[in-house]
């Protein structure tokens, strides 16, 4: 038995970083959407108990550092369950990007072997069991539009938003989330907008969701990679509605209504920056 699924890549249209936690993870409340740029994993059953990974990029970790075998054991373990499985990735989301394709691939994978183990595990229960791979790995189980609030794990889906096109820019540039998280000084006099850009989105209000787009990780980030604002500022410059950065960073998303006016944008940041992708929000 196989399955082949698509792990789309997220971006966050806005990012509160509200306070520190005991745990030392941040309380966020963020609106992430997927957009149509996505890993391929196709996924084979094998009656053996073995997990097996091979992934077409080189650089990406084959044993258990991928987060798609961490999903498979801890699927396998938790539900006692005897099979095993062949899993292939396709790697089309740029890597430790801002844009979450580790989580969604180990997403993929707990949702395809929950049909090729026949575990019939409801998605909330699949959503809890992610979370323990990462913070993201709940939001990339439900996929579409939601606001995720806790760590991230808790998610409340949201209508989509308006359609647009996004381009994405990459700087090779390498970066730690959990580094970016600790330079964090949360600032409790600001009022987080994600409440504000939920509604905007379900009234299907561009104008609001582009003035609203915002990201608390972004100064940090901005402050240590200079790299980072000029590929904002290029991109504003090209003639996107707006531009932001995505997640911890470092790559900056541009918003883009008319169709006539991603080429422009493309072919303006491809002069710039090799990792550069024009697609639609999901
Ligand atoms: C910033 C965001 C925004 O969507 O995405 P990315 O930039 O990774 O795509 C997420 O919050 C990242 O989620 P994820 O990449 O799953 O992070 P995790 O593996 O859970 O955590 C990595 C490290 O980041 C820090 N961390 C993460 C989430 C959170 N709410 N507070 C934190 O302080 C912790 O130090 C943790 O050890
Ligand atoms: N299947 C995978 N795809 C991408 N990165 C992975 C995967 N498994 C583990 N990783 C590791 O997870 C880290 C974060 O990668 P990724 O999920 O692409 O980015 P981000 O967390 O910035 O959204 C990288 O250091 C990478 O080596």
């Amino acid at each position: 038995m196989k399955c082949s699924l698509r792990a789309p890549a997220k971006i966050n249209l806005s990012l509160d970083v509200l306070h520190k936690r005991p745990d030392n993870f941040h309380e966020v409340a963020m609106v992430m959407t997927q957009v149509d740029l996505a890993d391929r994993v196709e996924l084979t059953r094998s009656e053996s108990s073995q997990i097996r990974l091979s992934v077409s990029a080189g650089l990406l970790p084959e044993d258990h550092r991928n987060l798609a075998i961490q999903a498979a054991r801890l699927l396998q373990k938790r539900y006692d369950v005897t099979a095993g499985a062949s899993i292939f990735i396709d790697k089309k989301i740029p890597v430790a990007a801002g844009l979450a394709g580790g989580s969604s691939d180990a997403a993929a994978v707990l949702k395809g072997l929950n049909e090729l183990w026949e575990l019939n595990i409801p998605l909330e229960k699949l959503a809890a069991l992610g979370s323990e791979i990462g913070s993201d790995v709940s939001f990339c189980v439900h996929g579409g539009t939601a606001l995720a609030t806790g760590r991230g794990e808790v998610i409340e889906p949201i209508a989509a938003p308006p359609a647009a096109w996004v381009v994405l820019a990459k700087p090779p540039v390498g970066l730690s989330t959990g580094d970016i998280y600790k330079q964090m000084k949360p600032n409790p006099e600001k009022e987080p907008v994600s409440n504000k850009m939920v509604e905007a989105i379900e009234s299907g209000d561009y104008k609001a969701m582009c003035r609203l787009l915002s990201n608390d990780l972004e100064s940090v980030t901005l402050a240590s990679y200079p790299e980072v604002r000029q590929i904002k500022d290029r991109m504003i410059e090209s003639g996107v509605d707006a531009a932001l950065m995505s997640g911890s960073g470092p790559t900056v998303f541009g918003l883009v209504e008319k169709e006539s006016r991603v080429h422009r944008v493309y072919n303006a940041l491809r002069g710039f920056c090799e990792d550069v992708h024009a697609v639609r929000l999901l």
